[in-house]
């Protein structure tokens, strides 16, 4: 196998740093490039200690990096810093964004949630959104991925089929989920202080969330129809995780032993997405560190109700692991490469 050379844009960051454990494993993508921005000139070992030993090159501000010598780029920089980046790289170079900067279809809903024009529109109609499983073919033919994100890939996965096969109302569609602090980047912020954020929850982006565009975007595609949705995301006190809890009404009386039935259909081959049998609830630590989604039906009492709860680790198949499935997928590569690692548990 040929050896990729991989440049990983805000290495110093969580996202940056979880792509460099998972390529620690990968047989051909070799990493030659890594960028930081306040901690560019540094080495990998001092920022982030766990990852020492693996002859990682130092990080270097993107200004000088020499892009033609790369042949992939995981683009893990906040969102709005991304869209000159990638438009600025050689066209010969595939990439995986992991920011929310090409994920919009439509750049004036883009500019409603961001608050900013996009600055990249040509270059947004080439972006394939990579939810793997569900866009596998596009994404090996794919130049430039648009990796989802988090709360939408927790989401997404469950409800597209149900749409799709017609299981659910597309309409009065409730998500309540909660992520682990990571999910907020390593860059401090007050907000995400232990003192704020141990012994304690609460919500935020209350019916104003970014991620709600996104979601809304793939539900209305699988309804055939525009889909809103009520989304509270909920910050609560544990390093990665996430778990996204959802209220749906079943159309023609179906059941959760129906819709059930869809997704172990939707999933049966997935090596990454497990349909949890009746009564069977997942937890977070069940896919720490891991590529996997969980996620299980249940009747609600409320009768024609339906509740779903998913699980992912927000960091691997919220980001870097489903960034490195799209990546070996674009390469012709199978998509488990360096991804196969069970959770860790406790
Ligand atoms: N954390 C998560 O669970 C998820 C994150 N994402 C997305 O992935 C991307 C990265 O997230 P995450 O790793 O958590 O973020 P971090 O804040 O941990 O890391 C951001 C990285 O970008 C660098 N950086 C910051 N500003 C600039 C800039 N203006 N120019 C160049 N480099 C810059 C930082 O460098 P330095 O530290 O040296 O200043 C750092 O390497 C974001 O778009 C995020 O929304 C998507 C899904 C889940
Ligand atoms: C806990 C927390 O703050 N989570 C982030 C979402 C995770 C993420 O980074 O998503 P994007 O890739 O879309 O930016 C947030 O709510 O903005």
């Amino acid at each position: 196998m040929k050896d990729v050379s991989v440049a990983i844009l805000g290495a110093s960051g969580y996202t940056g740093a979880e792509l460099v454990r998972l390529l620690a494993l990968h047989p051909s993508f070799k990493i030659k490039v890594m960028t930081g921005d306040r901690k560019a000139g540094q080495s990998m070992d001092s920022v982030f200690p766990h990852l020492g030993g693996l002859q990682l090159p130092d990080l270097v501000a993107i200004d000088h990096v020499d892009f033609t010598s790369v042949d992939a780029v995981f683009c893990c920089l906040p969102h709005g810093t991304t869209q000159e980046v990638i438009a600025a790289l050689p066209a010969s170079v595939k990439v995986v964004d992991l920011s929310a900067d090409f994920r919009l279809f439509d750049v004036d809903t883009y500019a409603q949630w961001y608050g900013h024009e996009h600055r990249a529109p040509e270059l947004q109609k080439q972006a394939v959104y990579g939810l793997t499983e569900l866009a596998r073919d596009a994404v090996a033919k794919a130049r430039l991925v648009a990796n989802p994100g988090c709360y939408p890939t927790s989401v997404q996965l469950p409800l597209i089929p149900l749409l799709q096969a017609g299981l659910i109302e597309a309409a009065d569609i409730v998500i309540d989920a909660k992520s682990g602090v990571s999910g907020a980047g390593r860059a401090a912020k007050e907000a995400n202080l232990y003192t704020e954020v141990t012994e304690g929850m609460h919500a935020y982006g209350v019916a104003s969330h970014r991620h709600s565009p996104e979601i809304e975007q793939g539900l209305s595609q699988a309804a055939g129809a525009p889909v809103l949705v009520s989304f509270t995301p909920h910050l609560i006190p544990m390093s990665r995780g996430m778990q996204s809890t959802i209220y749906m009404k079943a159309r023609n009386g179906a059941k959760a032993a129906d819709l059930r039935a869809r997704l172990a259909a939707v999933y049966k081959n997935e090596p990454f997405v497990r349909v949890l049998p009746e009564g069977v609830v997942p937890h977070t630590r069940h896919v720490r560190g891991s590529n996997h989604c969980l996620m299980s039906v249940f009747d609600d009492r409320v009768p024609g109700r339906i509740i779903i709860t998913s699980v992912i680790d927000n960091l691997v198949k919220g980001a870097s692991g489903q960034a490195l499935q799209n990546m070996n997928l674009m390469f012709g590569l199978p998509e488990t490469l360096a991804l196969a690692q069970q959770p860790m548990f406790p």
